[in-house]
């Protein structure tokens, strides 16, 4: 087996990067789905995860640390690179790192780093004319996030972008009323009951990815696909569809970030099913229930939605959105 084939990478977890005052995200296209118009990004923060490939078999099989790049040295090459970069995206950040990474290495062939946000939210203080967002103090969410992946590989033409992905993760819905799950098989092992109305509670990583993956790190916001207004589509497609199961509904959040977004294309969902438990169904003269956390264990779902699928549903004609 060459070297080549052979898995071997190396890299630092836990890479925790917070840039104030990095360039504001701004000019990108509001969608009727989502408020959101931009990141002001005074703070910039991510945990990063970066490997590295490359030619170091020798600090496997020989103990030769000639050819290896500290873990260490991974971790203060990233948060230096933090003050060189000058864009307003975490794909723009990473590509520039990879970048880097390549040229000032020659015996590392791909670098592959995943960043996922640390999120802060503004905070309303008390101002001369009742209450005003705070520019200076955030407050650090708990909810959820941009995550991000970005790989770059030597190649015989130069660096090439070989990986790119985008999306949210953690995004955590619950919708009250109107979510029903019948109609599934019924035999000996189901003790499921149907139900016409349910509370569906889901958790909810939603991947993205790019026709062409540059769209992704050239920081052009025309293009650009901001993960907040994927998550403002999914939170609207669950409000306005009677959806018939978790499977029906990524479906169509699918279908609709699609729509939205020509440049992408395909969207990838990892659900869980995190409905709560009925405790007290009737409260007399009220239309509320008292619930608990499910116990373990817990339903998922994976699931890929593509351009065919627009197309499949008469919503696209084949090819009319790569020309966007
Ligand atoms: O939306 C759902 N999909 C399922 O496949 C499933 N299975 C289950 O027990 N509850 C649910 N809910």
């Amino acid at each position: 087996m060459s070297s080549q084939e052979r898995v071997m990478y190396y890299g630092k977890g836990d890479v925790f990067v917070f840039r104030t005052y990095q360039k504001p995200l701004e000019g990108i296209k509001v969608i009727p789905e989502s408020g959101f118009t931009g990141r002001n990004n005074v703070i910039f923060g991510m945990n990063a995860k970066i490997a590295l490939e490359g030619d170091f078999l020798h600090s496997f099989t020989k103990a030769d640390n000639s050819c290896v790049v500290a873990t260490d040295s991974m971790k203060n090459f990233i948060l230096r690179q933090a003050a060189q970069y000058h864009g307003p995206t975490f794909e723009g950040f990473l590509h520039f790192v990879c970048n880097c990474f390549l040229n000032t290495y020659s015996h590392i062939t791909s670098v592959q780093i995943i960043a996922d946000e640390i999120p802060f939210e503004s905070v309303q203080v008390a101002g001369q004319d009742g209450l005003e967002t705070s520019p200076v103090v955030y407050r650090h969410s708990r909810n959820e996030l941009i995550t991000t992946t970005v790989k770059v590989a030597r190649t015989e033409n130069g660096n090439e972008l070989v990986k790119q992905e985008s999306g949210m993760k953690n995004l955590h819905l619950i919708k009250v009323k109107g979510s029903s799950f019948y109609g599934f098989i019924q035999d000996e092992y189901t003790t499921l009951p149907e139900a016409q109305d349910r509370p569906l509670y889901i958790y909810l990583d939603i991947i993205y990815r790019y026709n062409n993956k540059a769209d992704a790190v050239y920081d052009n916001p025309a293009v650009y696909v901001p993960a907040e207004q994927v998550r403002d589509i999914a939170a609207s497609m669950f409000h306005s569809l009677n959806n018939k199961s978790i499977q029906d509904l990524i479906y169509q959040i699918g279908l609709q970030v699609l729509e939205r977004f020509p440049q992408l294309t395909e969207v990838q969902f990892e659900s869980n099913n995190r409905t709560w438990e009925p405790i007290v169904e009737h409260i007399p003269e009220s239309e509320g229930r008292v619930f608990t956390e499910p116990r373990p264990p817990y339903g998922f779902q994976g699931f890929v939605v593509s351009r065919q699928d627009l197309v499949n549903e008469g919503r696209e004609i084949a090819g009319e959105s790569v020309k966007s």
